[in-house]
């Protein structure tokens, strides 16, 4: 199929650091590698680019082979033609932003035209005859998406993209990125180990630790259902949920998840949004209780619990699947079981929103 990134690949370090992956991205959208610093990202994206050569294994993009190690098979970069944006931009600190930019095309041959579309794309247009030296971080990084784009690739490959930027810039180039990766149309494989910019700029969630994918999805189920304790620890927000706004009042944002409403503490990031929370800020009431603070009173049915430690872990329906964690004794107290009914409550400061693309 058009776009899709097909790859199964072991990559042995001296020092005896390991990194086996083996991932089908989607041929369309954004697939995000996640997990915690050393688990392996760059090493399958550097590998996927041609910078790297895995020591067994193969990769393969639409019909093409562009690593075979039992046929010696090893495409050229260049030839793989992938648009690859840096941590820290690397760009050629003696050239403009639109000689940056120019370079890219040429290097890749790309029509005429194509450096100045993506300058324009990327609203660099008046920076044009600034060196990198002269540029913000988040103007540099824009530079360096320019430059990716006009080179025409046939996949974007982006290491850690908004990492060396402060917060304010970061988020605001995480909405220019979002619009921008939904606009090209191009499949994108993107390293973060920053679980918002996962959630805001993934379709799908590859999630790494020890040198190994784990699991593999769209981002919310992987959230929401991770296939081990291992996925849990790395993701750590157990419930993602997708929710719209209905509205904002008084400094709360009011969302519609599923059948259910909820509250949260404002600003809305957009219309549509994952409103996010972790399995302990959930409590859990007999039905009928009395009035309390909490702004989210959802009514729900045990479906299923597992024992954590001291804990268990509490799978609810709302309507939409609920994680509770709640201590042995409160299992015993409330006689949680299969089916039975019981209400969630979440103080609405515990719910953080999340942009979600559309
Ligand atoms: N050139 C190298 N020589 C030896 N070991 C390496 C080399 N490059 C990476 N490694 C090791 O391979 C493992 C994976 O590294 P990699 O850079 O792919 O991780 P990462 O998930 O991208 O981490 P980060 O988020 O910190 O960039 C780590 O244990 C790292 O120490």
């Amino acid at each position: 199929m058009a776009g899709a990134l097909s790859l199964d690949l072991v990559r042995r370090f001296p020092g005896g650091a390991a990194v086996a992956a083996s991932l089908e991205a989607a041929p369309e959208g954004v697939t995000v590698l996640f997990g915690p610093s050393g688990a392996g990202k760059s090493t399958v994206l550097r590998c996927v680019a041609g910078l790297e050569a895995p020591d067994v294994g193969v990769i393969r993009f639409d019909e093409e082979t562009w690593f075979d190690r039992a046929h010696g098979v090893d495409v050229p970069p260049q030839a793989r033609r992938v648009g690859y944006v840096f941590q820290d931009a690397a760009l050629f600190p003696h050239l403009t932003v639109e000689e940056n930019v120019r370079y890219g095309a040429r290097a890749r041959g790309a029509p005429p035209g194509a450096a100045g579309e993506a300058l324009e794309r990327l609203g660099l247009a008046l920076l044009s005859h600034r060196r990198p030296a002269e540029l913000s971080g988040g103007e540099r990084q824009r530079v360096s998406l320019a430059r990716a784009l006009a080179s025409r690739p046939r996949l974007l490959l982006l290491d850690e993209p908004l990492s060396a930027l402060d917060a304010p810039t970061r988020e605001a180039l995480r909405a220019t990125l979002r619009d921008l990766l939904a606009a090209v149309g191009l499949p994108a494989l993107l390293v973060t180990h920053d679980r918002i910019e996962a959630l805001a700029l993934g379709d799908r969630l590859a999630v790494l630790a020890k040198g190994r994918i784990r699991q593999c999805g769209p981002v919310a189920e992987v959230f929401a259902r991770p296939a081990d304790l291992e996925v849990a620890a790395v993701v750590g927000t157990e419930n993602v949920l997708p929710a719209e706004v209905a509205g904002e009042e008084g400094g709360l944002v009011h969302l519609r998840v599923g059948p259910a409403e909820l509250s949260a503490v404002g600003p809305a990031p957009g219309r549509r949004c994952f409103a996010c929370f972790r399995a302990e800020d959930v409590l859990l009431e007999a039905p009928g209780g009395s009035p309390t603070s909490a702004r989210n009173r959802l009514a729900a049915t045990v479906r299923a619990l597992a024992p954590e430690g001291p804990l268990s872990r509490v799978t609810l329906d709302c309507g939409f699947p609920l994680v509770a964690l709640v201590t042995r004794r409160s299992v015993e107290e409330l006689e949680l079981a299969p089916g039975r009914p019981v209400l969630a409550l979440l103080k609405a400061p515990a719910v953080r929103l999340v942009a979600r693309a559309g």
